[in-house]
């Protein structure tokens, strides 16, 4: 497929974010900070929510330098208690977020078989129910207040397929697409917009080493994607600031999936069927500790 539009181009007329807040989780890093520049460009206030220091630091030099203001606000997404007091300072600050991008997300390579029991729930936390947190304080505070808002959730397209070596990010990025449906319905009434936006594979300077790893094997093996490219994070971001501009205001309930095709791929003769263990390198399942 063609290169997209260089960096710093958009679609949105200039200032359709102007008086608005968004509030990204996540936003330090990856897809989640190219997802916030671009709210950014077209002249948001921010909110970046995540764990670690240095990638707040990142977020607050990186995109105040794109015009808009950035607050940063320490938290870990798993915790609903500290998730109303970045609210409550947000409020402080700016005014209830507008919008909220549920970006944050676990994942790494692990033979289902090979999986601890916490490893599965720290994912799972992390991915669906901080998720459900995040979202359920924003939608609690925009009912009480009468105003309507956007929510978009980052998923992944193996909600759909399943996700061999990504158990458990598989079956949380599913009931991320489940709560999409469900929580679109529940407060569309209220002016609540609720939808999914699943990235392809779109490699960045932060993905983590286990991930990276995985893109190195794919790679290796000649890239197979039907658009012979990989995605860059802008398109992400361009697709988000659509999703939740005034220009698509009765989508709602839909998860838009931007890969290039990648998801529907199927062959005339199936690939060859390798084991997870065998792909990610590992000997026989032993199941001493
Ligand atoms: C090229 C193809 C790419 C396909 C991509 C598919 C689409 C999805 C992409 C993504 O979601 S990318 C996002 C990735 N980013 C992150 O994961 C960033 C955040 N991640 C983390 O913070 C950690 O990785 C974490 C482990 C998920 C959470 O950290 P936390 O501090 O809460 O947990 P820990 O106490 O460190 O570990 C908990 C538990 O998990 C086990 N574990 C950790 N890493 C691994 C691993 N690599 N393999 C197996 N198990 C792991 C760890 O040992 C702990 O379990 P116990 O030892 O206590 O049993
Ligand atoms: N890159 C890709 O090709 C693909 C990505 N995705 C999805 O895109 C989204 C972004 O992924 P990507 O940018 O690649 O990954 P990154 O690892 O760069 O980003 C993950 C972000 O989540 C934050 N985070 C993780 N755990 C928590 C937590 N407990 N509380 C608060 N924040 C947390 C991290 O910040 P901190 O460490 O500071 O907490 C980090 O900024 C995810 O939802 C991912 O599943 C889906 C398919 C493909």
């Amino acid at each position: 497929m063609p290169a997209p539009a260089p960096l710093g181009a958009s679609a949105l007329p200039p200032g359709t974010y102007e008086g608005t807040v968004v509030l990204v989780t996540g936003g330090g890093t990856g897809l989640g900070k190219a997802v916030a520049a671009e709210f950014a460009r077209l002249g948001a206030d921010l909110v970046v929510a995540s764990r670690k220091a240095e990638h707040l630091k990142a977020a607050e030099d990186e995109l105040s330098a794109l015009g808009g203001r950035v607050l940063t606000a320490a938290c870990d997404i798993r915790d609903p208690d500290r998730i109303a007091e970045v609210f409550d300072l947000a409020e402080e600050t700016y005014g209830l977020p507008h919008v909220l991008i549920n970006n944050a997300a676990a994942n790494f390579p692990v033979p289902a078989e090979d999986m601890s029991p916490n490893a599965w729930r720290s994912v799972v936390d992390i991915t669906l129910n901080g998720t459900y947190f995040m979202a359920r304080e924003f939608g609690r505070r925009h009912l009480a207040a009468g105003t309507p808002g956007s929510i978009v959730n980052v998923g992944a397209s193996y909600a759909w397929t399943g996700g061999p070596g990504y158990a458990h990010s598989a079956a949380a990025k599913a009931g991320v697409k489940n709560l999409v449906e469900t929580l679109a319905v529940e407060w569309g009434p209220y002016g609540i917009q609720v939808n999914g936006l699943v990235p392809g594979l779109m490699p960045h300077e932060d993905m983590t080493a286990d991930i990276r790893a995985n893109l190195d094997r794919v790679r290796a093996a000649g890239l197979r994607q039907p658009a012979l490219r990989v995605g860059r994070p802008r398109e992400l971001g361009w697709a988000a600031t659509f999703l939740a501009s005034p220009y698509a205001r009765f989508i709602s309930g839909h998860t838009l999936v931007v890969d290039g095709a990648n998801w529907q791929r199927r062959d005339l003769v199936p690939p060859e069927v390798v084991p997870i263990r065998e792909q990610l390198g590992r000997g026989r399942f032993d199941a001493a500790p």
